[in-house]
């Protein structure tokens, strides 16, 4: 017999709707586009060729609608996988809690999850204005401290810790082979390295020192088992390891707008998160 969800752990709005994200189960479909940025969501809407529910909280805004007769989300998330766990987690609740009766429905949903954001490259050889598939993520935040990750990989987490000599382990989780398999060669494909941060934790200095010395070189230079790490960003290690461990397909998708080696900012960023945006809803 399944538990009963107590209030003050599954909150739900006055309107019946879940705490943070604002939404009802029938206010979402089962694909699922994300994007950090809030302003980005009409920027993935517009090519929808209908859209029948707007709403917004805080950083989330969600717009439900229609595109080649298929219902799809776009929603956003702000930055870093403590939103992300939020995000991941009433997502499925929307599908997998009957809120009526707070108890866990018992068959499950899979979600198709699918983050459209923008990432600093950490090799030469990964220009600016490309895209690039997270075929695998590391993270360096410490969301996987509060939840049972046991079976997961570790070598690139042993990595990690040993060449930046930091006093935790970072964890290593792959995305959906099943939403990989879908991709053309529009996108590379890479490692993920997710950061709690984007200056120190990412080895930009503005006005303060990074405590770790040469980190990006550190970084660039590891290799596991014949790989490399690709790109940093902010929130991918968060999706993949919250996707596996309820049971959703998740996959990232990055816009080259950095380059950390050839210190290039894309001039036209703009542009290529509109390419990633159009490439994606092509091919899902
Ligand atoms: O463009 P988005 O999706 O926000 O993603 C990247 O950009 C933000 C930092 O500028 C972080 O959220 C990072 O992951
Ligand atoms: O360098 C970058 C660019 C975008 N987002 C990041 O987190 N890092």
């Amino acid at each position: 017999m399944s538990r009963l969800i107590p209030e003050s752990e599954l909150i739900l709005n006055e309107d019946g709707s879940i705490y943070h994200l604002h939404l009802k189960p029938e206010n979402l479909a089962s694909l699922v586009f994300t994007v950090g940025d809030p302003d980005r969501v009409d920027l993935v809407s517009q090519y929808f060729d209908q859209i029948d529910f707007k709403t917004r909280k805080r950083e989330f805004v969600t717009h439900t609608g229609w595109i080649n007769g298929q219902r799809v989300t776009v929603m956003s998330t702000g930055m870093g996988t403590d939103n992300i766990e939020i995000l991941m987690t009433e997502l499925d609740a929307l599908v997998n809690i009957d809120l009526e009766t707070r108890k866990v429905k018992e068959n499950h949903t899979a979600l198709k999850i699918i983050r459209l954001g923008t990432s600093g490259a950490m090799q030469s050889d990964i220009p600016v204005g490309s895209l690039l598939a997270s075929e695998k993520a590391v993270g360096m935040d410490t969301l996987m401290q509060f939840y049972d990750s046991e079976g997961f990989p570790q070598s690139w987490g042993d990595s990690v810790r040993e060449v930046l000599n930091v006093g935790f382990t970072p964890y290593e989780v792959e995305g959906s082979s099943m939403l990989l398999q879908k991709l053309d060669a529009s996108f590379s494909r890479g490692i993920t390295l997710t950061s709690p941060g984007f200056y120190a934790p990412q080895g930009r200095e503005v006005r303060l020192k990074p405590k770790i010395d040469q980190m990006i070189e550190k970084l660039a230079a590891l290799e596991v088992d014949g790989s490399r790490l690709t790109n940093f960003e902010m929130e991918t290690a968060g999706y993949y390891c919250m996707g596996k461990l309820l049971g959703h397909e998740v996959l990232s998708l990055n816009a080259i707008v950095a380059n950390r080696i050839t210190q290039e900012f894309d001039k036209e960023a703009a542009k290529t998160v509109d390419l990633l945006i159009r490439t994606a809803l092509k091919l899902f």
